[in-house]
């Protein structure tokens, strides 16, 4: 890898722990037609990665790179061709067991990129947040079921009186959003996984959600998993970023050593293509031919270089 200073072969334990991880997980699309022989989409593949309690990591990479298939593999939305999903020191995937299951529809919870699609839309904001105490969370809290309704609320900086009598589409779609994430503490989640949970909303408004992320993990120890194509964003939100292309990780590390000194070819693409203030379109330089037919002669490489102190980053030198 060129540019690449003091490298040295590392083992690195990303996702050999942590209270949330998973480990070499690998999940394969396959479509069957009557006419052609199968297909298979190898959507991820030996991905690891683990998340601490009040800590935040952004997993990066363009659209069909797997992020959201991690999502789901993790939510246990879908099941992974291989790998595992370890949760307090169970294997959720070889558990299969009801109580697993119930773990991770209460303590993992996703919150989706649509904030409409997530609500009914015949029903209450108080309707919402009721079912979803009654079913995990009114007992640890303490409180009756309107006074946890509005400590929700508070907690995603709504105000109560008025947001609980409203229906999904009297609120912004920032203030659905909320809902969605009001959803996930109500169950008493441990670990959030935003998939792209800004992209649908107005530019103006996109922050103020992050800062909420951020907020609700330091402040109730949450472990954020932000899913993104916009690796800017990472910065605001998340201590550690994983790149990941074609479905594998190929750069991860603090999420400033991965912004500030990318070494893959595909991080340095996901940073070029940044809209820079100042800087016309046409005038940012395309580099991308280069750098995509290095990173894809890269990919399945299994050499991985630790750059700095916890800075990793698949061999790609060709
Ligand atoms: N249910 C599915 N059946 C078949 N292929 C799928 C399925 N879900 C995802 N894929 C394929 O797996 C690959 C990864 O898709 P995925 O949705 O995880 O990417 P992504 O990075 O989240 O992209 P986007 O941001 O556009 O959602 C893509 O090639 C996609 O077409």
């Amino acid at each position: 890898m060129t540019g690449m200073a003091d490298e040295h072969m590392s083992k690195p334990d990303f996702g050999q722990d942590g209270f949330f991880a998973v480990q070499g997980l690998s999940k394969t699309f396959t479509k069957k037609s009557w006419f052609q022989p199968a297909s298979h989409i190898h959507a991820l593949r030996n991905v690891s990665l683990a998340l601490s309690p009040g800590r935040a990591m952004a997993l990066v990479g363009e659209s069909g790179s797997g992020k959201s298939t991690c999502a789901k593999v993790m939510a246990g939305i879908y099941g992974p061709s291989e790998g595992r999903v370890v949760y307090r020191g169970r294997n959720l995937i070889a558990g299969k067991r009801r109580a697993d299951r119930k773990v991770l529809s209460s303590a993992i919870q996703m919150v989706f990129q649509d904030p409409f699609a997530a609500l009914n839309p015949a029903h209450t904001i108080e309707h919402h947040l009721k079912r979803p105490i009654r079913l995990h969370g009114l007992e640890q809290s303490g409180l009756d079921q309107k006074d946890r309704i509005s400590e929700l609320l508070e907690l995603v900086q709504l105000d109560p009186e008025i947001t609980r009598r409203k229906y999904p589409h009297e609120l912004s779609g920032g203030q659905r959003q909320r809902i969605n994430i009001a959803r996930a503490l109500a169950v008493g989640a441990e670990v959030i996984i935003a998939d792209e949970p800004t992209s649908m909303l107005d530019v103006s408004i996109r922050l103020d959600i992050l800062k909420l992320l951020k907020q609700l993990k330091e402040e109730k120890n949450i472990a954020l998993l932000y899913i993104t194509h916009d690796i800017a964003t990472a910065r605001y939100v998340a201590e550690e970023t994983a790149v990941i292309y074609a479905g594998q990780l190929v750069e991860w590390g603090p999420t400033a050593a991965v912004i500030d000194d990318p070494q893959h070819p595909y991080t340095q693409l996901l940073l070029a293509a940044v809209p820079q203030a100042g800087v016309p379109f046409n005038q940012s330089g395309d580099r991308s031919n280069g750098d995509r037919v290095r990173a894809a002669a890269a990919l399945d490489n299994d050499r991985i270089i630790e750059i700095s102190p916890g800075h990793f980053v698949r061999d790609c030198r060709i």
